[in-house]
């Protein structure tokens, strides 16, 4: 079946991963902080999901209830069932958990208002919120009787950040107010202009995955002055090659900011600014 979000959405995981160099991610020159990964377990783990991608369009093409968090609570079994097939296909390596839950909102969403009414950003965008109503109260309700806490879990209880959930619920606030008009706004090189909109949705970003692997919260700090740094230099693509070699000695890295880009390619897809 030939789908333009579904191909919007392989193809935002694949145009992502190609653009280099980025500051502890897997491209295809290096793999950055990921010792696992390299960009072919990428591919795999992108080709995996196609059927994913299918299903979820499926269920917003054809849900006809009046209530759309049913919408979501209908998409989350078939997530859970897309993790399995990506650990399958990257040998248990998490390459795209992320976005499974992200990106698979946005496709559901996309194809629920392509059936209803017309596709635009600011109409995925309503279904989203709609969705995902209430979705941090009723996540983080239990936290207390759980043995063992995901990343984003602890760092809500220790720094009241809500993470992916968060951003989701909101509507996806940094890739709609930031990240995408910003993309809007680029011309030229394709590879140049995802950079500068990966370095935008950094410094605007809690990036869960990247708190993780400092140990602390105080790294926001010193990587806004970096991205102060990048938009100031002659040089981007030299500065950006240090970046990364620097995130990699210290073993950082910014898979939530490598997500939140994926979700912008594929909306700049479907707007065709891309
Ligand atoms: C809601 C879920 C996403 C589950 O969340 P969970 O609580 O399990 O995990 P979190 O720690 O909250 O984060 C999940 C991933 O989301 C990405 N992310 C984090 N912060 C942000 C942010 N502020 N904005 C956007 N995206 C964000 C991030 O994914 C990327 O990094 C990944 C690598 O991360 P990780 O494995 O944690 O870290 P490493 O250090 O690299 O690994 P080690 O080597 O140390 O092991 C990479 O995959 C990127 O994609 C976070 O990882 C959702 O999964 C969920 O609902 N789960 C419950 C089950 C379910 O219903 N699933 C179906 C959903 S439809
Ligand atoms: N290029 C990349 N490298 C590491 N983690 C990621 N998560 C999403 N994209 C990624």
């Amino acid at each position: 079946m030939q789908n333009k979000i579904v191909d919007a959405a392989l193809k935002a995981m694949l145009y992502e991963v190609t653009v280099n160099p980025k500051p502890g991610l897997v491209d295809p020159v290096t793999n950055g902080s990921h010792h696992d990964m390299n960009v072919f377990t990428f591919i795999d783990s992108t080709l995996s999901l196609r059927s994913y991608f299918e299903a979820v369009v499926k269920c917003g093409k054809d849900f006809s209830g009046e209530n759309l968090q049913e919408l979501f609570l209908k998409i989350r079994p078939l997530g859970l069932e897309a993790e399995k097939n990506m650990f399958n296909a990257t040998h248990q390596v998490n390459t795209h958990k992320g976005v499974i839950f992200s990106l698979g909102i946005l496709a559901t969403a996309a194809s629920y208002t392509e059936s209803n009414s017309t596709l635009s950003t600011e109409n995925i965008v309503a279904v989203v919120k709609a969705m995902l109503l209430d979705l941090t109260k009723n996540d983080f309700r239990s936290l207390a009787e759980k043995s063992k806490l995901t990343a984003g879990e602890k760092q809500y209880i220790k720094y009241g950040f809500t993470g992916i959930r968060g951003e989701a619920e909101a509507g996806f606030p940094t890739v709609m107010n930031i990240a995408l008009p910003f993309l809007r706004k680029t011309n030229g090189e394709i590879s140049q202009r995802l950079l500068d909109t990966l370095m935008v949705i950094l410094v605007n970003l809690e990036d869960s995955n990247l708190i993780k692997r400092a140990g602390n919260a105080d790294i926001l700090i010193e990587v806004k002055k970096k991205v102060q740094q990048y938009f100031e230099c002659l040089d981007k693509k030299k500065f950006l090659r240090q970046f990364d070699k620097n995130f990699t000695d210290r073993n950082l890295s910014i898979g939530g900011s490598a997500d939140l880009l994926i979700l912008t390619i594929f909306l700049g897809l479907l707007e065709n600014i891309l």
